[in-house]
């Protein structure tokens, strides 16, 4: 079976619980080991740009294990919605995931994941936020109560997942897909080639 196009070259963890991020590297032949950060994500400062807010998270979740693990390369991210001037990360409970969904329906908003590479002990310690726009059709209300019902939102930010079930929610895409499943993939493998934590199969 092909296992995918690249190789671990250095031992990489990814601070993260997310299985979808786990599929994506997984599915390119990267081996890693798992390891959740378990900090609590502050809320962002008054004043902070979404796309600052997410790279900062994601520093953070990532540097909470780069510590403890300071021969691995750590890949951590963080995704956020961005709708207006409003932040939107996980619904707290249904009543916030409809409130979210009906704000996004019929417009455009963004989705940023910032992430980060680091390496305490050579002192690697690379952070960016892609952002990819997305634009919802407009749902009623009956359809966002229907999807909401298949429990699907909860643990995703924006409370939609575009891989899954909420793929009917969306019309349009412009920029990295892979991005609004929660890892810009490409950004994060080419991060990982410039380092030389990984390395292509059979080269
Ligand atoms: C918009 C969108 C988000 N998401 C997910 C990606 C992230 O897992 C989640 C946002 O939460 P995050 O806090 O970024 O990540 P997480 O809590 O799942 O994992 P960890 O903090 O341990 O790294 O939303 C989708 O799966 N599909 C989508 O279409």
């Amino acid at each position: 079976m092909n296992q995918g196009p690249f190789r671990a070259r250095r031992p990489l963890l990814l601070a993260s619980a997310s299985p979808r991020r786990q599929a994506l590297l997984a599915g390119q032949g990267l081996g890693f080991e798992v390891v959740p950060s378990t900090l609590k994500e502050p809320a962002p400062e008054p004043g902070e740009a979404p796309a600052d807010y997410a790279a900062r998270m994601a520093r953070i979740k990532g540097q909470d294990l780069a510590a403890r693990h300071p021969d691995k390369v750590i890949i951590s991210a963080d995704t956020i919605v961005v709708e207006g001037e409003s932040i939107l990360g996980k619904p707290r409970n249904i009543d916030d995931a409809l409130a979210m969904l009906s704000s996004l329906s019929g417009r455009w908003h963004q989705v940023m994941t910032g992430f980060c590479v680091l390496h305490h002990g050579d002192g690697i310690s690379l952070c960016q936020t892609v952002t990819t726009r997305v634009h919802m059709a407009e749902n009623s209300r009956a359809m966002l109560q229907a999807y909401i019902d298949t429990g699907e939102p909860m643990d995703k930010a924006g409370a939609y997942g575009i891989q899954g079930i909420g793929a009917f929610l969306v019309d349009e895409v412009q920029g990295s897909y892979t991005n609004v499943v929660g890892l810009p993939l490409r950004s994060v493998l080419n991060c990982l080639l410039e380092i030389g934590a990984i390395g292509v199969a059979n080269a």
